[in-house]
């Protein structure tokens, strides 16, 4: 790549896309539909085994598609051989030769496809110079910090000039206190470069901080596509609820809602109103901060794995009235908190009609008393 050339972003879109590992087993990624705007930076979220690994690796070339297709631009990729995509990989591990030198690991495959050495050597030194290590050129990776590998890695990535940048859970082998750092230059690298980034990781924390768009998928479908700012205030499932965190969910005539813990409104049991609160007790206080986090258990709750509730108050207003452990409480929230929540996603196997509105917030603020059933 020429350094000073930022090649054109390409936008991805997927259709229909399945892996089936072996016949009758269940589908690791089943049927699922996105598209991905060009220039964005899109990270797929989920638990483990949910298939987003998979998903990438298909967008790769790396493993082969069951059925489905994969478009760049609106050419079909789905069968072309990974080199040939317009696509390059970033690894966890980063995968770099540890004999050769960062200019020699990013001039690696120029070097396979025969540019001569002073050539290749000139565009690798000049991307590491892009990435703020062309004083380590030199340097094997046992030398370098694990940030600065990254770099190297990032640098090897894009030589191959790729439109779109797949990233296999990259900050993943760093410590905590560096993958913050590099999760920043990460977003300033995609900015700067104008490239689509997919980047793959479990961290809702991670994908929060850097997407455009989160894609979050459970049992190889998608559950919801949305910007951070939207799946966290309007989850569509009670699983993007849960997986996101920093959410009660609470069953209610109505169905399953879900409330950001720091909507919670939280009173003395003494002081609340008669009437419809939900009486707890006070379980855990966790000082955070900025923030407390009061951990509850519902009172007189059958429903198992709902009975826990969390309640995130600014440390001023818990400095300003203390809860204790032990202590009995009434719960409630805004009804325009309350966000009603989807079935979710099924596999397409089991796939119904499309789930109501998953939002039902409204204009008033008037504190609803739900009770769970
Ligand atoms: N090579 C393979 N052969 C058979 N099954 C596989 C293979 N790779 C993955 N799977 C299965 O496919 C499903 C999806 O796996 P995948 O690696 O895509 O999930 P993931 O969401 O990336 O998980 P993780 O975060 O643990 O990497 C899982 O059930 C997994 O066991």
């Amino acid at each position: 790549m020429n350094a000073a050339a930022t090649p054109e972003p390409a936008a991805v879109e997927i259709v229909a896309l399945t892996k089936r590992y072996a016949p009758g087993t269940p589908a690791a990624v089943d049927r699922i539909d996105l598209r991905i705007a060009s220039g964005s930076y899109c990270c797929l979220l989920g638990p483990s085994g949910c298939g987003k690994s998979t998903t990438l690796r298909m967008i790769a070339g790396h493993e082969s598609v069951s059925s489905g297709d994969i478009l760049l631009d609106n050419r079909n990729i789905t069968n072309l051989p990974a080199a040939a995509r317009g696509t390059a990989m970033m690894f966890q591990s980063f995968a770099l030769f540890p004999h050769l030198s960062a200019t020699d690991n990013v001039a690696f495959s120029l070097k396979m496809k025969g540019v001569g050495k002073a050539e290749r050597h000139k565009r690798a030194n000049d991307l590491l110079e892009r990435v703020a290590m062309g004083h380590l050129a030199a340097r094997k990776p046992g030398e370098l910090s694990g940030g600065q590998q990254q770099r190297v890695a990032l640098a090897r990535a894009l030589i191959t000039e790729p439109r779109v940048l797949l990233l296999d859970e990259p900050l993943s082998a760093l410590d905590p206190f560096l993958r913050i750092q590099m999760r920043a230059e990460l977003r300033r690298w995609q900015k700067e470069l104008g490239l689509t980034f997919i980047h793959v990781t479990h961290s809702q924390e991670e994908a929060m901080a850097l997407a455009d768009t989160m894609v979050v998928m459970n049992h190889g479908v998608i559950e919801q596509v949305g910007s951070p700012h939207a799946v966290y205030n309007h989850p569509a499932s009670e699983f993007v609820a849960r997986f996101m965190g920093g959410h009660n969910v609470f069953d209610t005539p109505a169905g399953p809602i879900a409330v950001r813990n720091d909507r919670m409104r939280i009173a003395a049991a003494a002081q609340a109103a008669t009437g419809g609160a939900l009486a707890a007790t006070v379980t855990d206080v966790e000082y955070q901060g900025t923030y407390v986090l009061l951990g509850l258990a519902l009172d007189g709750v059958a429903a198992a794995g709902r009975q826990n509730v969390s309640v995130l108050l600014s440390e001023a207003a818990f400095l300003a009235r203390p809860y204790a452990h032990g202590e009995a409480v009434h719960l409630s929230w805004a009804e325009a908190d309350a966000r009603v929540l989807g079935p979710g996603a099924k596999p397409s196997s089991e796939r119904a009609p499309a789930p109501a509105g998953a939002e039902a917030a409204r204009q008033d603020d008037t504190a609803v008393l739900a009770v769970p059933f």
